[in-house]
């Protein structure tokens, strides 16, 4: 006899209070990427949310929408077969486990690094009939997305005053750069309520390590970011549109005035969500330190240290602790 069981939720972490938190914002800022005052505005958004959202892109709606129908063939493959790309170590395919240090959350996932052939020899085992198309639509998308971070980049630069203004582009355009290119599904879970939860955690709240995340999500909400005064913001979807991330490392750059943004997902009970993010990250020699002419003068609030040593750290944490503090100097 067959039994069937319901999904075990009982052991991933949730959202108690139900009330609405009063917010005072309404909105993200937008940035309209065509306008010629976007650079002041990208440094503005940075300062104040470490976050925005990017319209008037030139990402070809093509890339996304072939990228997205991919995505829905391989998460819509049997478990088994899936399970054939995974554990993720950290790349491969994960399920409800994050990262390697006990994380959970109500998602499966991609990892890849996008620089690196390794990742297709998993792909290929599951996707069997083309792993061809997978790859190629990882790879128009993630070249597309690398072009729009490093406009936003230098027009960030541009806002910051700093010359060259390609001083953070050229970290990602390195050919060793080590960025990161993950798929992350969060399946609908209709059980919550009997759990006396608001919410699942779909992935628990957490900055990303490196210099800039951007994020494209279908029309399904559950991405939020936490603000100054301490509410989380629910950032509505906008399929059509593109949300930045400040990272660790950009916050080390500009030595603090951009701060990297805590983020969380929350899971629908209805729908499902289907989010790419690109995390644009520098070579692993690359020395992670205040931009010169950030400084006037002042001290750096951080140790010195290379990108290596702070991924290796970042990566030995769980999701929502402070990676940085290990590397700020007591002053
Ligand atoms: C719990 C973890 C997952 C993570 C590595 C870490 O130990 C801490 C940082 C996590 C994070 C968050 C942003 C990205 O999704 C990610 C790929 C990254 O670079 O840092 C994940 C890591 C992961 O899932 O392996
Ligand atoms: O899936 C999302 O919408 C955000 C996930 C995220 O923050 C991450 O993968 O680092
Ligand atoms: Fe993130």
């Amino acid at each position: 006899m067959v039994v069937l069981t319901k999904p075990a939720i009982t052991h991933f972490p949730i959202v108690k209070n139900s009330f609405k938190s009063p917010s005072y914002i309404n909105d993200i800022p937008v940035i309209d990427l065509s306008k010629a005052n976007s650079k002041n505005l990208i440094v503005n958004a940075c300062e104040e949310f470490g976050f925005f959202k990017v319209i008037n892109h030139d990402v070809p709606m093509e890339f996304i929408s072939k990228l997205e129908s991919e995505a829905v063939k391989f998460f819509s493959s049997p478990l088994s077969e899936k399970l054939k790309a995974g554990p993720a170590d950290p790349f491969g395919y994960g399920n409800k486990k994050i990262g390697q240090n006990g994380d959970i959350g109500w998602v499966e996932y991609i990892l890849l690094s996008t620089n690196s052939e390794f990742n297709y020899q998993k792909f290929a085992s599951v996707l069997g009939v083309n792993p061809e198309n997978i790859r190629a639509a990882v790879n128009d998308y993630v070249s597309s997305v690398k072009k729009m971070s490093c406009e936003i980049l230098e027009k960030l630069a541009e806002g910051l005053k700093i010359q060259p203004t390609n001083v953070l582009s050229k970290l990602l355009m390195d050919e060793k750069s080590d960025s990161v290119f993950r798929l992350n599904h969060y399946p609908p879970c209709p059980d919550i309520q009997e759990f006396n939860a608001k919410n699942l955690i779909g992935f628990g709240e957490h900055t990303d390590p490196q210099i800039m995340s951007i994020l494209r999500s279908n029309n399904t909400s559950g991405l939020q970011i936490l603000l100054k005064n301490g509410n989380w913001f629910s950032v509505p979807s906008d399929q059509n549109s593109f949300f930045v991330n400040v990272g660790d490392s950009l916050q080390v750059m500009t030595n603090g005035r951009f701060k990297s943004v805590k983020h969380r997902v929350l899971t629908n009970s209805v729908k499902s969500r289907l989010s790419m993010i690109y995390f644009g990250g520098p070579p692993l020699s690359e020395k992670i330190a205040p931009l010169p002419s950030l400084m006037e003068g002042k001290d750096s609030l951080y140790k010195e240290f290379t990108w290596f040593e702070y991924k290796k750290s970042a990566y030995k944490t769980r999701l929502a602790d402070n990676r940085l503090v290990l590397f700020e100097k007591s002053l």
